[in-house]
């Protein structure tokens, strides 16, 4: 694997005439429901998941995939970590350890998905991707409803102790919505806005914010075990793919180096580690991935290509755990 990478390839980055990074709504918004009549039923491989390993958004789709137990219904493409001026492209597990191919629609890049659907499609092609087997169509573009859709519509077709686990429960949706709205914004938004960023107002103004988010977030993770009480739920995994970027990637290449979370947040780490250690979690990191994506395919921040040897901090470290905790109540 090549290392250096050439500038010919570099994609560039669009931000406002102010500066600022906007980042485009979703545009495939449906939904895979459990009921037979639905437009898209939750059947066993019908469906099939593109992902990078490197990006955060698809990051969370893989671990909901592999808490529930979904892997065995949801087939899985992993994309080359390099973002060429054409966008992601599939490659072999020899060319890149850790890809695999699309053995769905034989595609060499993933725009070719979207524009197997749609073909005067205007936007980026993005991951997290959602693809219908049976219908040869996207069914969902947008990571925060693909993880709703693996949390309940496939529970007819799981175990018992799968079935229950459930990152959305009812009770607590206001809670989870309150925190992920603002954790969204100025965390998993508030990192590429302060990284993109080509202004240094706007650089500054997004990057104070990302850090009095992980201020509220420690005093939070302070006095409970997850962000909402004692419960596991999709809000820690949401913030969870962010963070564990943050040491390694963020705090470097995305300049938001006021603090780490290795040296100024206990709390955040200790969650961090907690939720490394879950069963099947730790398979969803590949931190080669995560580091050469950013450092290699965003030229027109780091020009010369290279990637830093650091990890961040190491989460396989033991951490107490007063008694554990369950994924259901
Ligand atoms: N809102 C989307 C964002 C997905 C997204 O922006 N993915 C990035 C990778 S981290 C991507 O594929 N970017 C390709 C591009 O913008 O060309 C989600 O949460 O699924």
């Amino acid at each position: 694997m090549s290392t250096q990478a050439k500038s010919d390839t570099a994609i560039e980055v669009r931000t406002n005439d102010k500066g600022e990074f906007k980042r485009p709504d979703s545009v495939f918004r449906n939904w895979i429901e459990a009921s037979p009549q639905a437009e898209f039923p939750a059947e066993p491989d019908r469906y099939h998941l593109y992902v990078s390993l490197a990006c955060p958004w698809a990051h969370r789709t893989l671990i909901v995939r592999a808490l529930k137990g979904l892997d065995k219904f949801i087939s899985l493409s992993v994309v080359h970590y390099h973002m060429v001026k054409e966008g992601w492209k599939f490659a072999s597990s020899e060319e890149c350890p850790g890809a695999i191919p699309d053995s769905v629609n034989h595609a060499n890049f993933i725009r070719e998905l979207y524009f197997k659907v749609k073909p005067d499609y205007q936007g980026r092609y993005t991951v997290p991707l959602l693809w219908d087997k049976k219908k040869g169509t996207i069914v969902n573009n947008e990571s925060s409803e693909i993880i709703r859709m693996f949390n309940s519509a496939f529970n007819h077709l799981l175990p018992e102790d799968k079935k229950r686990i459930d990152f959305y429960p009812e009770r607590l949706h206001q809670s989870i919505d309150d925190i992920n709205e603002w954790v969204y914004v100025t965390v998993n938004n508030g990192v590429y806005k302060s990284g993109f960023a080509s202004s240094q107002e706007v650089y500054e103004n997004h990057c104070r914010a990302v850090f009095q988010s992980l201020d509220r977030l420690e005093a939070i993770l302070a006095k409970q075990e997850f962000l909402v009480g004692d419960r596991f739920t999709e809000a820690d995994i949401r913030l969870w793919t962010t963070v564990i970027r943050f040491d390694p990637v963020y705090h470097g290449h995305f300049k938001c180096n006021i603090k780490s979370i290795e040296k100024d947040y206990p709390h955040l780490l200790r969650w961090a580690r907690q939720i490394y250690q879950i069963p099947g979690v730790a398979q969803t990191v590949n931190m080669d991935h995560i580091k050469r994506h950013y450092y290699v395919s965003h030229l027109w921040i780091n020009p010369t290509g290279i990637y830093p040897l650091g990890n961040g901090p190491d989460l396989a470290h033991p951490i107490i755990k007063p008694g554990g905790f369950s994924l259901t109540d």
